[in-house]
């Protein structure tokens, strides 16, 4: 077993870098319903393009690497103790390499431990079979898209939907819901995995389980298999759309399982994983520990899809390059690049579609860094200042500080002090992804201040972008959650709520509800 740890090493490093070929075909297949010239066609093309980054320069496709979480089949006799502890070194070593994101976080001091490893980190279920060859199975999913996650208890009342009852209908309602609720939070268009019955912990873990079946398999029950297909076929119809944009793909995948559960209960549990869908196992030599076999197609065997005329499709250079119907389609999409600090006159001249480029300093900050400015002086100046909720991963040399991954994270969670944190410090501009909610809109009105939702997991696009670490503070919050001083060039963002009392995420909320009623009456009899 002297390989074992090379192999953990080689399976962590594939999975986080290298998305696998049924989830790319999914990819392909929905970039080819979206409009290309829409924002939601844009965000998909950034999404390609970053997928093929982070294969190229073996970096993590999204920032946030997740909870590293094995599902491993050894032989009878297998010595599980040791295998626990090559992982866990494995672990470790993908971290300091930049594979890995530093990801836990004691959970009451908020102290991060920098490795990866730590009380319930990461998560290693072993089973036992018959065979003489290890199988292992490792997911990353984010914590945005985890928090996506939900769980309903049948008999329910569905907003938008109605009545949910305890069957098969009941189940239908619950899992289009879950669509909805997510918006474009969880990085849409994304992929669900259902647990139906079990109790709230084993409906949670049967959904996750699903999300290791194949992206194209067919479910060998025939009502289960009818509602997966009808699911992502419906789902569709919502017009959220990639990054909650509005759109034609907001679902590229659903896997429904099933347990048994107890009379008076009945959880559907569903687990939401975003487009950066990382999941690779191995087959495992029980002997040498080498890998025999990779078991999901391998992302290097599928290519991702790049249009013709590439360069004019993506972000960066949408308003500039869209001709009359790609704006007319983009809501007359402009381009404005701006240099930070930016002044209030700028910022009000901003709408809803709006490309900006930025140029300049940004400061990251999310959720530590905005608890604290609540109370607390800054540790630099941020009037005209651009805020970006970005928790990175870093590496250091003898150089300094470089970045090997920063995409945004999800903006809603900083609603409490966003507009507060805005007005007392000067700040103008705030980008992240999924849209905040009603207290942020009325201070941007207020205040004279604009939110930007920025690609979702493109963590290597953004990467690209930042020209240098200008400076780094509060690095006692740990890496995600410090305040980063980036210069960048060419940053591009979409204005998604500006300082009118305009907010696409409000409308494209309203409208998706609106088409979530339409699917009341009952499909499954
Ligand atoms: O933690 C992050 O960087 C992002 C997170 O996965 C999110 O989707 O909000
Ligand atoms: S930022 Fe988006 S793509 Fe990355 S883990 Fe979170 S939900 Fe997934």
């Amino acid at each position: 077993m002297q390989q074992f740890e090379e192999s953990v090493y080689q399976l962590i490093v594939e999975t986080s870098t290298n998305l696998p070929g049924d989830v790319r075909r999914a990819i392909n297949l929905g970039r080819s319903m979206e409009n290309r010239a829409t924002r939601a066609g844009l965000a998909m093309s950034t999404i390609a393009r970053n997928i093929k980054m982070a294969e190229e320069q073996v970096s993590p496709i999204c920032q946030d690497t997740g909870m590293p979480t094995f599902i491993i089949h050894t032989p009878v006799g297998a010595n599980q103790i040791e295998m626990k502890r090559a992982i866990k070194s494995a672990v470790q070593r993908a971290t300091k390499e930049g594979k890995l994101r530093s990801n836990s976080v004691d959970s009451l001091t908020g102290a991060n431990s920098g490795d990866n490893l730590g009380p319930g980190t990461p998560v290693i279920h072993f089973e036992q079979w018959e065979n003489d060859y290890i199988d292992m199975r490792l997911i990353l999913k984010g914590g945005g898209c985890e928090n996506k996650n939900i769980q309903y208890s049948l008999p329910a009342d569905l907003e938008g939907l109605g009545r949910a009852g305890r069957d098969l209908d009941g189940i239908r309602k619950c899992i289009l819901h879950a669509v909805y609720q997510a918006q474009g939070q969880g990085c849409s268009a994304g992929f669900i995995g259902v647990g139906i019955g079990g109790d709230r912990t084993t409906g949670y873990e049967l959904a996750k389980r699903q999300l290791f079946r194949t992206v194209d398999d067919v479910n060998p029950k025939p009502d289960l298999d009818r509602l997966e297909q009808y699911i992502v076929e419906t789902a569709n119809q919502l017009g959220i759309g990639t990054m909650g944009f509005g759109g034609e793909v907001t679902l590229l995948g659903c896997k429904v399982g099933v347990e048994n559960r107890l009379p008076a209960s009945f959880f559907v549990s569903v687990a939401y994983n975003c487009w950066a869908f990382r999941r690779q196992g191995v087959e495992i030599d029980g002997a040498t520990g080498a890998i025999s076999n990779w078991l999901y197609e391998r992302g290097s065997d599928v290519s991702v899809e790049e249009s013709a005329g590439q360069g004019a499709e993506d972000l960066a250079a949408a308003g500039g390059a869209a001709d009359a119907e790609a704006s007319a389609a983009a809501g007359e999409s402009r381009e404005i690049v701006l240099q930070t600090p930016v002044t209030e006159e700028q910022i009000r001249q901003l709408r809803v579609g709006d490309v900006v480029v930025f140029k300049g300093e940004m400061h990251t900050g999310r959720d530590a860094l905005h608890k604290y400015l609540m109370d607390h002086d800054a540790p630099v100046d941020l009037n005209g200042a651009v805020i970006y909720h970005c928790g990175p991963v870093m590496l250091k040399d003898e150089e300094g500080w470089h970045v090997k991954a920063a995409g945004p994270t999800t903006s809603i969670r900083e609603e409490p002090y966003q507009g507060d944190v805005m007005k007392k410090f000067g700040i103008r501009a705030v980008i992240g992804k999924g849209g905040m909610g009603p207290k942020t809109l009325a201070a941007l009105q207020e205040h004279g201040g604009v939110y930007l939702n920025a690609i979702g997991g493109a963590a290597q696009y953004y990467a690209e972008c930042i020209k240098n670490v200008n400076g780094v503070d509060f690095m006692e919050f740990g890496v995600p959650e410090a305040m980063w001083h980036l210069e960048v060039d060419g940053f591009a963002a979409i204005v998604t709520m500006d300082s009118h009392g305009d907010s696409l995420h409000e409308g494209v909320e309203k409208d998706s509800l609106a088409k979530l009623s339409a699917f009341k009456e009952p499909v499954f009899k």
